[in-house]
């Protein structure tokens, strides 16, 4: 039967990458979804400011939600501190057995812990599965729908502490405009928006830095 679009992206980063060499990984996906088939990786603009985010935080803790093909996650491990670990959740088994393998590919499994389940059933169990007491940096890229709810989950769980990090994905495009009136609203969070575009398009969208006052 016919592959799917990560199975032909994971065959990009086998064709065109170098493996152990995360920098190789990350420009073949960019270069598979510029020139071949446009995927919702964050890319390389939003990236960047990613990379700057994470070099700034320099986290001991790191939460991702929301896979995909493991694009980010290698964005994130290969920026993490010798010892540290991400953890990153992913609803869709398809999906996770490829960003598998793409992390594999770019010599980052040992930075890794990915889960597969439902951000809303995993998160309440970070603590007794994976002794988190709080996450220093937690990146949002999932599900609109979710970022909500889940952060309010977060402050429930006591899984933020004063100085947490949360950055959110597709504040514009797709949008989070619920997510985006809570952060910037509360006065438990200062947030900061940084305007860039749709991964691998003129389209506006952004990302959202929200750091948790305690
Ligand atoms: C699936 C999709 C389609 C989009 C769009 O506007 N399109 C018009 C322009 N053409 C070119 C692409 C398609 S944007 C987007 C998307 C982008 C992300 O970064 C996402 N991150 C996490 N979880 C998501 O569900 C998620 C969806
Ligand atoms: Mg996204």
């Amino acid at each position: 039967t016919r592959s799917t679009r990560p199975q032909r992206m994971l065959k990009a980063v086998q064709k065109n990458a170098t493996k152990g060499n995360p920098k190789s990984v990350i420009s073949a996906i960019d270069y598979f979804c510029k020139h071949s088939e446009w995927a919702m990786n964050v890319g390389d603009e939003k990236g960047s400011i990613l990379d700057s985010v994470v070099t700034e935080v320099n986290p001991s803790t790191v939460l991702e939600l929301g896979t995909y093909c493991g694009y980010s996650t290698v964005r994130i491990a290969r920026l993490l501190s010798p010892g540290t670990k991400l953890i990153t959740l992913e609803f869709n088994p398809a999906n996770a057995a490829v960003a598998k393998q793409i992390i594999a590919y770019a010599g980052l499994q040992d930075k890794v812990i990915l889960v597969e389940g439902s951000s809303g059933d995993l998160i309440p169990q970070m603590k007794e599965r994976f002794g988190i007491t709080t996450f220093d940096f937690i990146f949002l890229d999932h599900w609109k729908d979710r970022y909500l709810p889940d952060i309010k989950l977060f402050e429930e769980c006591g899984l933020l502490r004063k100085g947490s990090v949360l950055l959110a994905d597709n504040v514009i495009c797709p949008g989070t405009p619920e997510y985006l009136e809570y952060v910037r609203k509360s006065p438990r969070y200062e947030s900061k928006y940084f305007p860039a575009h749709l991964e691998y398009t003129k389209v506006e969208d952004g990302l959202e830095k929200s750091v948790f006052l305690g």
